[in-house]
This record gives C-alpha cells, sequence and structure tokens, in this order.
C-alpha cells in the first residue's frame, strides 16, 4: 500500500506541491492529471525520493526509502537520451539489476526474464537494435520492458502515451492491464483528458494542491476539472 503524508516541496522557494495527502489504491491502474506545471512529476519524484521534499510517502507503513527497488519509474521522454549507445537488450536487462547483487553478472535467468518482457511488448525481433534506431512508441515499449523485467510491485510511468503511435499505445495498455491484473499498482501522469476514462480506474487531479483522489467515476467531473484546470476548460 501507497500513502502520501504532506508532501510539499518547494523549488527555489516557489512552493510546487502543497501538503499533500493522499491513499494510492492497490491493484489498480491511477492516473495524475492537472495542467503544466500542477507538480505532476514533482509528486512522482518526491515518492521516489529523487527530490528534497518535506513529508514522507509510506510502503507498506514504511518510509519509500526502503523500498525503492519495488518501484520501476520511467520518466518523461524529455529526460532521456534515447541517443546513448546501448542495444536494446542491454536497456531492458538494466532492469533487473534493481534485484541483483552488487558486481552480480547477468545470469541466464535475467537474459530470460529479458526475452520474455521484450515478447510481451512485440520487440522480441528488436532485441540487438541499438536503442537510437527505435521510433518513438518503439522505445516506449523498451522502457516498459525494462520495468516488466524489473518484477516491481509498483509502477510509475511519466507520460507514455506522449506522442507515440496508436499500436504502441494499445500493447502498452494491455501490459499494463496484465500486470493489473497480477497484482501491480501503477501510477501514471497523463495529459489526455480523452482517454482518462477509457484507462485509469483511480484519478488523482493536482494543481499545487490535491483538488481529488478517488475512483474515475466519482472524481473526474466539472467541478474537479475547473478547480484544476480554471473556468475556461471544455468539459
Ligand atoms: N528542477 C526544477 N527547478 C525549479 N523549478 C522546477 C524544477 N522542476 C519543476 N519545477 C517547477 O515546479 C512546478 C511543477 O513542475 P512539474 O514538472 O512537477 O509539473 P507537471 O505537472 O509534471 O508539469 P507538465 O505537465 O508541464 O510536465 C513547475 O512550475 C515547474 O516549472
Amino acid at each position: 500500500m501507497l500513502e502520501i503524508k504532506h508532501i510539499k516541496v518547494y523549488y527555489n522557494d516557489v512552493v510546487a506541491l502543497d501538503d499533500i495527502s493522499l491513499s494510492v489504491a492497490d491493484q489498480a491502474i491511477t492516473g495524475i492529471i492537472g495542467p503544466n506545471g500542477a507538480g505532476k512529476s514533482t509528486l512522482l519524484k518526491s515518492i521516489l525520493n529523487i527530490i528534497p521534499h518535506q513529508g514522507e510517502a509510506l510502503i507498506n507503513g514504511k518510509n519509500s526509502k526502503e523500498s525503492l527497488r519495488d518501484i520501476a519509474y520511467v520518466e518523461q521522454k524529455t529526460d532521456i537520451d534515447s541517443t546513448f549507445p546501448i542495444k536494446v537488450r542491454e536497456c531492458v536487462s538494466l532492469g533487473t539489476y534493481a534485484q541483483m547483487k552488487i558486481f552480480q553478472k547477468t545470469t541466464r535467468k535475467e537474459w530470460e526474464k529479458v526475452t520474455a518482457a521484450l515478447e510481451k511488448v512485440n520487440l522480441a525481433d528488436y532485441a540487438e537494435r541499438q536503442i537510437g534506431e527505435l521510433s518513438g512508441g518503439q522505445f516506449q515499449r523498451v522502457l516498459l520492458a525494462r520495468c516488466l523485467a524489473q518484477e516491481a510491485d509498483y509502477i510509475f510511468l511519466d507520460e507514455p502515451f506522449v506522442g507515440i503511435d496508436s499500436v504502441s499505445e494499445k500493447i502498452i495498455m494491455d501490459a499494463l492491464l496484465d500486470l493489473k491484473a497480477q497484482g501491480k499498482t501503477i501510477l501514471i501522469v497523463h495529459h489526455d483528458l480523452s482517454k482518462v476514462r477509457q484507462y485509469f480506474d483511480q484519478l488523482i487531479i493536482l494543481n499545487q494542491r490535491l483538488i481529488a483522489n478517488g475512483p474515475v467515476d466519482a472524481v473526474f467531473d466539472e467541478t474537479n476539472l475547473k478547480a484544476a484546470y480554471g473556468d475556461s476548460i471544455f468539459v
């Protein structure tokens, strides 16, 4: 269970997140929505403890710092260097490192996990390609395969559907539904409001402060959207 308690983040004296407390539903796909600069990415980064913050995130009652191996994270595309010279299968194998001992070589068992993860995202034939040779959608599928290989209980994806083709989007969504059926908890930062009902079970609506958190049917309404995006939003 993931709980966020009084998380507050400042960037140079400017408040990016103001006292966020919420519980994330287990075994569900939760979307995080809100306007540009609402603090969506900041929320994921504070749970991951990669930025300074007040308050804390708890996983099964303990500070999330103690469970970082159990969180697989794909950052926003703009933060990733897709020209880095690495093959697809090597990139996916990085996901297995979280479960390995220091200086341990990748064993046959880990390579089997890599192959299975690539098959899951329909990219088994691309294992020997350089990541720089992939389309945006294929690259996003490779990053999801890296999460699958990590076998983490929590999966955080920051804008995974931006600029990708519809085939990749469907493959990613099908893989996420499988992960949910296996009991995983998935958090996705997302900006396309038209897909919210189709993709998510639960929704967190943010704009520096928490506007709403709950089942999509209960919180995805005009009042909450106007509170987050302002009166100009067309609902
Ligand atoms: N490293 C940083 N230094 C200073 N300010 C930052 C930094 N990272 C984010 N911010 C600011 O904090 C606020 C929240 O940023 P964040 O990226 O979390 O928002 P977001 O909701 O994910 O936005 P977007 O939808 O545009 O990706 C924004 O005003 C942003 O400009």
